[in-house]
C-alpha cells in the first residue's frame, strides 16, 4: 500500500514536473511578444487576448491541476490520463486531450459523475454521447508548484475499487477563514448536475443547511458563462444575495474560478438603482428587531402582515389595476394652443395617445405624444411667412409647449406609490382598489410614506410601477439571475425579476427549514414553480450537507424534526468530530460561563469561532463584556460590510448563510427558544453553521426540540 503510494507521488511528481515546464515555456513565449500600446484597434484586441493568456498561464503554473482520470474511451482500446484544472490549457498538437482540461469542459464532467461500479461512464460531448471505462479518479494537491498530496477516489486495478469519500473528508475537515472557498476539486456528483444543468429554464433547488448551495450557485454561473459564452455575458449575469456582509464573504469564489465583472448585488441595491430615487429604506436592523424579538412581543405572522401582503402576486395585480387607472387621466384637459390662433385638438392629442402609441407605457407614450406636438408645432410655424413673426412665435410656442408638458403627469413610482396609499393628493382610486388592501397595511404604510421611510417590502412594488409606466431598457436585462436564500425572497419578488430575465433563465436556491424571514419570504416551493410553465421549471433536492460533523447534523436533525416538524433533514457526510456539547450554566454564572467557554474554544487550532445569542441586545451585552475581559471579538450587527472572521458575536439571526469553525449557542433554553417552529428554525440555523464544534448552553430548561 505505502509502496503503491510512493510510486503514485513519484509519477505525479514527474508529471507535475513536465506540464510546469510547459507552461512555463508558454508562458516565456507570450512574455517575449513586446506589449502593444499603439492605437490600432485589432492589435488591441490581440493584445487583450494576450494579456489575458499570460495571466491565465501565470495561474495555472502555480497550480496546473487537482484531479486526474483515467478514461478508455470504448472502441478506442487506448487508456488516456486527463488531467483536470481551473484552467484549461491546450496543447500545441491537435487531436489530443488538453493538456490541462478545464473543469467546465464535458469530458471533465466524468471527474464529479462518476460514482463508481463496473458500467461503462458516459459525457455528453458536442458530438453526441462518449461512452468509455473510468480507470482511476486520483485527486492531486498542489500548493505554490510543491505536489502536497496525492489521494485516489478510485482504482479500478486495486482490491476495493469502490469510490471513496476519503479525500472529501479530508477536504471538509480543514478550518475555515472569513472567505467562502470554491470546491472544483471536490464537486459531489449531486451537486454537479446542477451546476450542469440547462440555461433556460428557473431552476428550483431546494438544499439542507450545508449542502453547498452558495457554492454550487458560484460554480453554476462560472459553467454557463464557459458553456454557453456565445450566448450570455458576465455582465449580464447576477447573483443576489442577502446582505452586504455575505457578499463580502462570498466574493473571492468567482475570482478563484477566473470569472470576473458578474454582478453581486441584495436585491434592495438592485431595485434602488432602478429607481433612482433620493429616499432611503428604513435600517433593516428595525423589521430584524421587531421580527426576532423573543416570546410575546413578536407580531404574529399572517397574509396581513406588510412584507407578506406587499409580496404577494395579489397586490402586483393590483398596482397593474392602479396603472390602468391612470391612463384616462394621461391626456391634460383642453385643446393644445401654441400661440393665438393656432389650435391643436385634445381629440386629436387624444387619437394619438389612445390609438397611434397604445402599445407605449405611459411615459413612453407621453414622451411619443410630446415629441409629436412639438413636430406638429415646428410643421405650423413652417407655414409662418414674416421672419418677425417667425421668431415671435417660436418664442410663445416654446414657452407653452414647456407649460403644457408640465401639465402631463410625471409617472414618478414613488409619488404613484404614495397617491396608492393616499400619503399624497392624487387621482382618486375605486375604493374596490383600496378595499384589497388589508387596513393594518394601508395605515401602516401611509403612516410611513408621509414622512418619507420606505421599507424593503416596499421595493418590488416600487420597481414594477416603474417598468409598468416606463418599461424595461434592455440594457437592464439579465442573461441568467442566481437568487441564493430565496426563501426570503416572496413571489412579488421573483415575478418582477422574471421580467428582466431572457427565457425564465434563473438559478433559485434556498432551504425551507431555514425560513426564518417568514414574514416576508414563501412557505413552500410551489409559490415559486407556479410563477413558471411546467416546461420552463425545474427542480432539485440537495439533502447531504458537507458543512457540520455527523455529530452535529444529527443533533440539528432532532430540531427540525421535533421543533420544525420537518421532513427534509440532512444526511451527513461520515465526518466523526466531538460530540455536541449541551450545557447548562454553572455556578459561576452565566457571563462568565460563556467567557470560559469561549477562552476553550479558542484556545484550539480554529480559525472561526463565534458566539450566537438570541438578540441583538444580548449580542451587545456580551460583547462589551467580552471586550472587557480582554477578548478580540467583532460583534455583528446587521450594518457591517465585511466579515472579518476570527472570534464574533452575533444574534442567530444574521448567522443564517455563515459558518464557523466552533460555534457556542447561548441562552439556547425555554426563555429564549420557544416551542414553535419559528424559534426551532432559528437554532437549527445557529446550530447548522458550526463545522467541527458545537456546544450549547443554557439556564433552567431546554426546550423540547433540544436533546440534552
Ligand atoms: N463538494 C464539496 N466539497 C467540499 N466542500 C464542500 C462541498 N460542498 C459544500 N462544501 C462546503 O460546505 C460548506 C457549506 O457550503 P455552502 O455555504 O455553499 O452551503 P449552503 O447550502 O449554502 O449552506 P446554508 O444554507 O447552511 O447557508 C462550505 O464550507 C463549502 O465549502
Amino acid at each position: 500500500m505505502e509502496q503503491d503510494f510512493q510510486s503514485a507521488y513519484q509519477e505525479e511528481q514527474q508529471r507535475l514536473t513536465q506540464v510546469m515546464e510547459e507552461i512555463d515555456r508558454r508562458l516565456q513565449k507570450l512574455q517575449s511578444v513586446p506589449v502593444y500600446t499603439g492605437h490600432d484597434f485589432t492589435e488591441q484586441v490581440l493584445e487583450a487576448g494576450r494579456e489575458e493568456r499570460r495571466m491565465a498561464l501565470g495561474k495555472s503554473l502555480q497550480e496546473p491541476y487537482f484531479g486526474r482520470l483515467d478514461f478508455e474511451e470504448k472502441g478506442k482500446g487506448e487508456r488516456k490520463p486527463l488531467y483536470i484544472g481551473k484552467i484549461g490549457v491546450d496543447r500545441e498538437e491537435v487531436r489530443e486531450y488538453p493538456l490541462v482540461i478545464d473543469w467546465r469542459a464535458p469530458v471533465a464532467s466524468l471527474f464529479y459523475s462518476f460514482t463508481g461500479g463496473e458500467d461503462l461512464a458516459s459525457y455528453e460531448a458536442p458530438e453526441g454521447l462518449i461512452e468509455g471505462l473510468v480507470y482511476l479518479k486520483r485527486n492531486v494537491v498542489i500548493r505554490k508548484q510543491i505536489l502536497e498530496r496525492v489521494a485516489d477516489t478510485f482504482n479500478r486495478e486495486s482490491d476495493d475499487p469502490a469510490v471513496s469519500d476519503e479525500f472529501l473528508v479530508y477536504r471538509l475537515g480543514e478550518n475555515k477563514d472569513n472567505r467562502l472557498r470554491d470546491i472544483v476539486s471536490t464537486i459531489q456528483a449531486e451537486q454537479d448536475q446542477i451546476i450542469r444543468a440547462e440555461r433556460g429554464k428557473a431552476l428550483v433547488i431546494q438544499g439542507v443547511a450545508g449542502s453547498g448551495k452558495t457554492t454550487v450557485a458560484l460554480h453554476r454561473l462560472a459553467f454557463l458563462l464557459y458553456q454557453y459564452k456565445e450566448q450570455v455575458s458576465a455582465e449580464k449575469m447576477i447573483i443576489f444575495a442577502p446582505n452586504h456582509m455575505f457578499l463580502d464573504y462570498i466574493s473571492d469564489v468567482l475570482p478563484e474560478l477566473g470569472v470576473g465583472s458578474i454582478q453581486q448585488r441584495t436585491f434592495n441595491d438592485w431595485a434602488l438603482g432602478m429607481l433612482d430615487t433620493d429616499l432611503q429604506l428604513a435600517p433593516a436592523e428595525d423589521a430584524l428587531q421587531t421580527w426576532f424579538e423573543s416570546g410575546a412581543a413578536r407580531p404574529e405572522v399572517n397574509e396581513a402582515t406588510p412584507g407578506r401582503f406587499k409580496g404577494s402576486l395579489v397586490f402586483m395585480r393590483l398596482l397593474e389595476k392602479v396603472v390602468q387607472q391612470l391612463e384616462p387621466l394621461s391626456v391634460p384637459e383642453g385643446d393644445f394652443s401654441p400661440w393665438d390662433g393656432a389650435v391643436l385638438s385634445r381629440n386629436e392629442i387624444l387619437h394619438w395617445f389612445n390609438e397611434e402609441y397604445k402599445p407605449y407605457p405611459l411615459a413612453k407614450r407621453t414622451e411619443r405624444v410630446l415629441a409629436r406636438i412639438h413636430r406638429w408645432v415646428e410643421m405650423e410655424l413652417k407655414k409662418t411667412a414674416s421672419a418677425a413673426v417667425l421668431k415671435e412665435r417660436k418664442k410663445k410656442a416654446a414657452q407653452r409647449e414647456k407649460a403644457y408638458a408640465k401639465k402631463w403627469p410625471q409617472y414618478e413610482a414613488v409619488k404613484m406609490y404614495k397617491q396608492l396609499f393616499q400619503a399624497v393628493k392624487g387621482p382618486a382610486l375605486p375604493s374596490s382598489i383600496l378595499e384589497e388592501i388589508p387596513v393594518q397595511v394601508l395605515k401602516g404604510t401611509a403612516a410611513d410614506l408621509k414622512k418619507n421611510v420606505l421599507r424593503e417590502e416596499d421595493l418590488p412594488a416600487l420597481v414594477y410601477l416603474h417598468i409598468l409606466t416606463h418599461d424595461i431598457d434592455s440594457g437592464s436585462r439579465f442573461d441568467h439571475v442566481v437568487i441564493d436564500e430565496a426563501q426570503d425572497f416572496s413571489p412579488f419578488h421573483m415575478a418582477l425579476l422574471d421580467l428582466f430575465v431572457k427565457g425564465h433563465s434563473f438559478t433559485i436556491l434556498g432551504d425551507l427549514s431555514q425560513g426564518i424571514h417568514a414574514y416576508k419570504g414563501v412557505q413552500s416551493w410551489d409559490e415559486v414553480s407556479s410563477l413558471f410553465d411546467s416546461g420552463d421549471t425545474g427542480y432539485f433536492a440537495l439533502t447531504r450537507s458537507y458543512r457540520s460533523t455527523l455529530e452535529i447534523i444529527e443533533f440539528a436533525n432532532v430540531i427540525l424534526k421535533k421543533g420544525v416538524r420537518s421532513g427534509i433533514t440532512a444526511v451527513p457526510v461520515f465526518r466523526s468530530g466531538d460530540p455536541v456539547r449541551v450545557l447548562p450554566y454553572g455556578p459561576q454564572g452565566r457571563k462568565q460561563h460563556l467567557l470560559s467557554a469561549l477562552r476553550e474554544l479558542s484556545a484550539k487550532e480554529y480559525r472561526t469561532v463565534s458566539v450566537l445569542t438570541r438578540t441583538l441586545k444580548e449580542a451587545k451585552e456580551l460583547h462589551a463584556y467580552f471586550t472587557e475581559k480582554g477578548i478580540d471579538i467583532h460583534l455583528i450587527d446587521g450594518s457591517m460590510k465585511q466579515y472579518e472572521g476570527g472570534l464574533s458575536v452575533l444574534p442567530v439571526y444574521l448567522s443564517k448563510g455563515l459558518e464557523f469553525d466552533g460555534v457556542i449557542v447561548a441562552d439556547a433554553d425555554e426563555q429564549h427558544y420557544a416551542a414553535d417552529a419559528m424559534d426551532a428554525r432559528l437554532l437549527y440555523v445557529g446550530c447548522t453553521r458550526a463545522l467541527h464544534e458545537l456546544w450549547l448552553m443554557y439556564a433552567e430548561q431546554l426546550p423540547e426540540y433540544v436533546e440534552g
